[in-house]
């Protein structure tokens, strides 16, 4: 007989943990707390994000799932080519995210999450149950036992051989793993409050955008140093986006007047195509969401028990664009191992927490890292020169040189702490280009092409 698994979590990695359980026969319940989010009638949708950033390590997850689902649940992705920075005099800059061209699409978060749960109901040995919010679970040698409260404030139980957690930053899953195992476990807040805003489709056709008032192939951000927006394109038209600031920022704006002055000053191009007072509006009244990084170790229950995957085992904060991403990686690596070992799942999930801990630590670093990059580094000249100068060493050395940015989005067989550690070797040769070309300026041209030549030689050996 099939063995059977309880999926915690229908968010985008329960749906696709679930997909790949089903597709290697297990017999599936998935299980969230809200209502099926495709209702009219369902109100309390999740909330967080409207869109979001997909790339590499996201879509080929996917396909490696299966391929047809990943076309299918993709269709409307925009594909974005590079970051484009808002002065504050309205200028704006391009600068491209690949060395060849290479994008991260924006896609809608609720099309994906409603995209995957049409194709799980494809599926005659997933069965799904909305409105059962996991309170407890009992683990034991022969089954587990998961506790739900209904909306009808039922109790129910649901027993399965196994438990996967896909139940986001503050998992109930992990909290009852953590009465079974000596779990690491802890969880920082980072001092910065997010609001989402809206940039409404243009009025008329644009000559170059259509119905967008803004190119709708780029990351827009508003760097300004510890505060910025961001906006990334819906298929709409519109836009959604993103402000990010410390809270004391934004507890001092408390009133509409101090508000719409700090958006001018601020961002007044942006302000403009929010149109003032929806912007005023949405500041004051949207949710301000907190950031917080989770990490956790390891991320199952011995005896092939339990399991966590996506935000339940590392929530990070969003400036990577990797939270899902990262997510979705998960499923591909866990169901690699139970491809290579499908008999030995207590073994299976030991080595998935022992490899995978490196990478999503990596991962939730560079995430917290690249908040000073796209606030800051973006507007700083020595930022811009080793940025040039990394994408003409990508360029010519190809895949012997590869920059940070590019192995994290574009390159998903680079595992992410291996992308931390080829990073780091290049940032030193990088610093040692730098102070040569300082040093020999004096010298005069012919010197420094000399060395430059000599270290990239041996640099390509
Ligand atoms: C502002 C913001 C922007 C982001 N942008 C990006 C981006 O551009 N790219 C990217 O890759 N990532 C991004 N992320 C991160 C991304 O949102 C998460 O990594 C992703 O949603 C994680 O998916 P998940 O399925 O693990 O968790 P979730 O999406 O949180 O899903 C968890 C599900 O579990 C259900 N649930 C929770 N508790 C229970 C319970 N007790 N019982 C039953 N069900 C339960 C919830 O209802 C939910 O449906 C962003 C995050 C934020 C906050
Ligand atoms: N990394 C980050 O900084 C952030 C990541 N996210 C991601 O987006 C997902 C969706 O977010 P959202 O829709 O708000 O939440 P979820 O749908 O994930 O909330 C699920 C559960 O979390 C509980 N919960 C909510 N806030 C807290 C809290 N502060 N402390 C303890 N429990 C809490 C709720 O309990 P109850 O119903 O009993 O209140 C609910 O059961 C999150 O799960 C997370 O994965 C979201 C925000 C920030
Ligand atoms: N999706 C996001 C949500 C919030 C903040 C940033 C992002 C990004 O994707 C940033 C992008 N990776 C960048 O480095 O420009």
């Amino acid at each position: 007989m099939a063995e059977s698994v309880n999926v915690i979590g229908a968010g985008l990695v329960g749906c696709l943990a679930a997909i790949a359980l089903a597709k290697r026969d297990f017999e599936v319940t998935l299980f969230d707390y809200r209502q099926d989010p495709r209702l009219e009638t369902t109100k309390d949708r999740n909330l967080r994000s409207i869109n979001l950033a997909i790339s590499a390590r996201g879509i080929t997850s996917l396909e490696f799932v299966d391929e047809q689902i990943s076309q299918r649940v993709l269709k409307n992705m925009i594909p974005m080519r590079g970051r484009m920075i808002h002065d504050l005099a309205g200028n704006q800059e391009s600068q491209d995210y690949g060395l060849f061209g290479e994008c991260i699409n924006s896609i809608d978060r609720s099309v994906l999450n409603n995209n995957l749960l049409d194709e799980v109901d494809r599926f005659s040995n997933i069965h799904v149950k909305f409105g059962h919010k996991l309170s407890r679970v009992d683990f034991s040698r022969e089954k587990q036992t998961c506790v739900f409260t209904t909306d009808a404030k039922e109790q129910k139980s649901y027993d399965a051989d196994f438990v996967v957690g896909c139940d986001g930053a503050y998992s109930t899953t992990r909290s009852q793993m953590q009465r079974e195992v000596r779990m690491d476990y802890s969880q920082e807040y980072i001092d910065c409050c997010y609001i989402e805003l809206y940039i409404p489709p243009a009025e008329t056709q644009d000559a170059t955008f259509g119905s967008f008032v803004m190119s709708p192939n780029h990351l827009h951000i508003w760097p300004r140093h510890n505060f910025m927006l961001i906006a990334l394109a819906n298929g709409d038209g519109s836009f959604t986006s993103t402000f990010f600031g410390p809270w004391s920022l934004v507890e001092s704006l408390d009133s509409r007047t101090k508000i719409e002055e700090f958006l001018k000053c601020n961002f007044s191009d942006a302000l403009d195509v929010m149109g003032h007072k929806n912007a005023v509006d949405a500041f004051e009244r949207n949710p301000r969401g907190a950031l917080m990084c989770v990490e956790c170790k390891p991320y199952h229950v011995d005896q092939g028990r339990a399991i966590i995957l996506g935000d339940a085992a590392h929530s990070m904060v969003p400036f990577y664009g990797q939270g899902m991403n990262c997510g979705f990686e998960d499923v591909k690596v866990l169901m690699r191992l139970l491809d290579a070992h499908p008999q030995d799942r207590a073994a299976v999930f030991a080595e998935y927490s022992l490899n995978r801990h490196e990478d999503l630590v990596s991962i939730i670093k560079l995430a917290k890292d690249n908040y000073k990059e796209m606030s800051h580094g973006v507007t700083s000249r020595l930022y811009l020169i080793r940025k040039k100068l990394d994408t003409l060493l990508g360029k010519w050395l190809k895949d012997k040189w590869l920059p940070l940015y590019t192995m994290v989005s574009f390159k998903a067989d680079i595992p992410y702490h291996k992308a931390i550690l080829t990073e780091q070797r290049q940032k030193r040769i990088l610093a040692y280009i730098q102070a040569v070309i300082l040093a020999t300026l004096p010298i005069g041209g012919l010197g420094l092409y000399k060395i430059i030549r000599k270290t990239l030689k041996n640099y390509r050996k």
